[in-house]
């Protein structure tokens, strides 16, 4: 592919290509997350049985200011017969109502003295009745209440536990194997001449697991075209997206590029407009993806969460798009910019408006992202941009530590 593209060229092109992995059923407990993939039709009615909103007295039939208490029910507990003539229960919120049952008094409009019930003021014998909770009020035997595509967030299980299933089939994450390349690198603690940690695994492996995502990390490997070679093949076969980080270059040691044409990926993108990170190849092997990441640490976590969590988003049947919020400048920032730049900020709400205040500035690729919840999207241009403009901004929503608000359930 010869044109760079926009980032959100790239980005829709990863949602044309990008389709949901198959479904998978998982314990309900593990489905947190994902995406429904089938369609829930209510196989109980809820509630199961009349049940009571309040604390109070469960009346028998005909209304009147005197009652005789037989017995008490409480939650998950019954009452054996059909309530007679002048006869009251005491029950409790969410216990079973007895038959014969016309209204539930709530306690705090009773008295009792000890086995009788008085009512001290007239009520309204329509407000009792309806503090009888009907079988069936909440949900229908029957009824369709969650569609494919559906987020899966707490309320949503906690639906689907309370009408009993233990399993339901989800749009799966993909899983990923990570590579570091770069014969400088070397694990934690194996320090020799010349050499660095390879810390950005350890920063991508962070996020991918705030993500949920499941991850399968490996020592680096040298520049060696070969080596990298067998090495993605063997991971294609055991996972959804090999993600290799380092030698997007162009230098003589850059493999990456050369790497992926080996292995038959077809590319679909090898560049973005925009830094850091821009350096980006994402290829597809049939039903697999394979992304280079640029090795610089900044531009290697810019670029994974501007497309790759994205990318996996899409393969998890998530929605997929930018996800802009509009902010002001602290203070000026950027000289000239010949491309997009997506800059670190922390952005702080001040009585409704986010500012945004640029962190580490030219402080280097590792402390770049320091102390950031949010990426502003500054144009190309030959001037600084002046402090108090109207800029767009990303929120970093790693895992569950910043929430992004834009997830449409509008479908149901
Ligand atoms: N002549 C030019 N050279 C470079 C250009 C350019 O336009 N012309 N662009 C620079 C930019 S921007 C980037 S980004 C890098 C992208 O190159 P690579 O993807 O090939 O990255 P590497 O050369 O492998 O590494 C760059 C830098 O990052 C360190 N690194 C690599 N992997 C890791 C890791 N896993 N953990 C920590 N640090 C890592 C590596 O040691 C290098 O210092 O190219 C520039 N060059
Ligand atoms: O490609 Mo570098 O990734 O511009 O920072």
């Amino acid at each position: 592919m010869s044109r760079i593209l926009e980032w959100e060229e790239a980005l829709s092109l990863l949602n044309k290509i990008a389709h949901p992995l198959p479904p998978k059923k998982v314990p309900l407990a593990e489905a947190a997350g994902l995406v429904l993939a089938e369609e829930i039709t209510s196989p109980v009615s809820f509630p199961p049985f009349p049940r009571s909103r309040v604390d109070g007295y469960a009346l028998g039939p005909s209304l009147s200011q005197e009652y005789r208490l037989v017995g008490e029910v409480p939650a998950g507990g019954g009452y054996p017969k059909p309530l007679g003539p002048g006869e009251a229960v005491r029950i409790f919120t969410g216990a079973p109502v007895p038959r014969g049952t016309i209204g539930i008094l709530p306690q705090e409009w009773a008295q009792e003295e000890g086995k009788r019930l008085h009512l001290p003021f007239k009520v309204d014998p329509i407000v009792l009745a309806s503090l009888i909770q009907k079988v069936g009020e909440e949900i229908e035997q029957g009824e369709k209440i969650l569609v494919p595509g559906m987020p899966l967030t707490p309320p949503e299980i906690g639906l689907l536990a309370a009408l009993g299933f233990r399993e339901v089939t989800v749009r799966p994450q993909p899983q990923v194997a990570l590579v570091a390349v770069g014969s400088e690198l070397r694990d934690i603690g194996e320090w020799e001449e010349s050499t660095i940690p390879s810390s950005n695994l350890f920063a991508l492996e962070a996020s991918l697991r705030l993500d949920g995502v499941q991850v399968y990390s490996f020592p680096p490997v040298p520049d060696d075209l070969k080596n990298l070679v067998s090495l993605i093949r063997s991971k294609l076969d055991l996972v959804d997206l090999v993600i290799t980080c380092g030698g997007t270059g162009e230098g003589k040691y850059d493999f990456t590029a050369r790497a992926f044409i080996e292995v038959g990926a077809e590319f679909l993108f090898t560049r973005v407009n925009f830094r850091p990170g821009g350096r980006i190849i994402v290829a597809r092997v049939g039903s697999r993806f394979l992304v280079g990441l640029p090795g610089m640490p900044s531009a290697a976590l810019v670029a994974f969460h501007l497309l790759v969590r994205p990318l996996i988003k899409a393969l998890a049947g998530k929605e997929l798009r930018p996800c802009f919020w509009k902010g002001i400048l602290v203070e000026q920032v950027g000289k000239e910019r010949r491309q997009r730049v997506f800059l670190y900020a922390r952005a702080r709400n001040v009585q409704g408006i986010w500012e945004l205040t640029p962190v580490n500035l030219g402080q280097g690729a590792l402390k770049a992202g320091i102390g950031a919840n949010a990426l502003v999207d500054l144009p190309p241009g030959t001037s600084p941009i002046p402090r108090e403009t109207e800029v767009n901004f990303i929120p970093l929503n790693y895992g569950p530590l910043l929430p992004c608000p834009l997830e449409d359930k509008s479908n149901i």
